[in-house]
């Protein structure tokens, strides 16, 4: 692919003492048609600003950390492919160094490959969240408390437990918050999702992979106790008895822009500290 138009977008509190930002801005104007976010237009010094919603580019760059990225996927208005400069505390999203940038950015406008990566569609009773790129958790809304729920997966009944709650990760968050809480490092070309009970009042719970196709259905039960769901540590809703969420692919999967084949160097490097 080749990319005409670029958008950037920055973390709202990002530090570049050294000015890469500016310095991308400025090299970009000559080759592509530029959208610039706001804390990006205000670095660069630029007077126009384009809201992420509103950015209808061929190839978008995100300064920041993973954090950015997962906000970046729920804002932008049509799936485009990503290039992350990790301007964070662990980017494991955000490939590129900001030492390098200036010079990646060349090879990438001469053109790029996509990797797609799967998101996961959640829906609580009929009402449609925003697609997960790493997971949706579910969580007791006042620490301490116990939940309980029951899952099924394709129709059929999995398990009921009790526990502070539950996260159900694509393969790209198998690496972030299902990790901390047990669950397998999956690689990102697995085709799967994964299911990781957290804290569970319970000898023989374990964290589940089951096929990436699947419908899997959760059940709260417990009528006084509230819990929440939240996606990608974005967008959270609140959850009651009664409640079904239920769990299947994002017909949009996230686009990146193919750099090397990082993942077990990243899995080393990043999460082995
Ligand atoms: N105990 C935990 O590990 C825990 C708790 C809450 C949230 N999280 C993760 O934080 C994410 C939200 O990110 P944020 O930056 O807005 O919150 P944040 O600032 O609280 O950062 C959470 C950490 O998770 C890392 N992370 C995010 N996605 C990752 C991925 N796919 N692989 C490896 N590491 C990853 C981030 O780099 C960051 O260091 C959630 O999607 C969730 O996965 C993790
Ligand atoms: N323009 C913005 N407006 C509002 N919130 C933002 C903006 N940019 C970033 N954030 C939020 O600020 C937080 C910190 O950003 P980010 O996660 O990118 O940095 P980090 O946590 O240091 O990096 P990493 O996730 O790689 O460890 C995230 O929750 C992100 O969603």
């Amino acid at each position: 692919m080749r990319a005409r138009s670029v958008g950037i977008i920055t973390r709202i509190d990002v530090k570049d003492p050294k000015g890469h930002i500016p310095s991308m801005v400025k090299k970009l104007s000559y080759k592509a048609k530029l959208f610039l976010d706001p804390v990006t237009a205000s670095l660069a010094g630029t007077g126009e600003a384009t809201e992420i919603d509103e950015m209808y580019a061929d190839l978008i760059l995100i300064f920041g950390g993973d954090g950015t990225i997962l906000r970046s996927l729920q804002l932008l208005p049509k799936p485009t492919p990503i290039l992350g400069i990790n301007m964070g505390e662990v980017g494991f999203l955000t490939v590129v160094d900001p030492e390098t940038a200036l010079y990646v950015i060349d090879d990438v406008l001469e053109g790029f490959e996509v990797v797609e990566r799967a998101r996961l569609a959640v829906k609580l009773n009929e009402f449609e969240l925003p697609c997960a790129m790493n997971e949706a958790v579910i969580i007791t809304a006042r620490p301490a408390k116990i939940s309980e729920f029951k899952i099924y997966v394709d129709g059929k009944f999995m398990e009921d437990l009790r526990a502070d709650g539950v996260v159900i990760a694509t393969p790209t968050g198998s690496t972030a918050y299902a990790m901390s809480a047990g669950g397998p490092i999956v690689d990102p070309r697995v085709d799967g999702m994964i299911i990781v009970p957290l804290a569970p009042y319970k000898l023989s719970a374990r964290p589940w992979v089951v096929p990436g196709n699947s419908i899997v259905k959760l059940e709260l039960m417990r009528e006084e106790k509230e819990s929440m769901v939240v996606v990608d540590g974005q967008y959270t809703s609140n959850v009651k008895k009664n409640d079904v969420l239920t769990f299947t692919r994002c017909e949009t999967p996230a686009l990146f822009v193919k750099f090397g084949d990082k993942f077990y160097d990243l899995v080393r490097e990043k999460l082995g500290r």
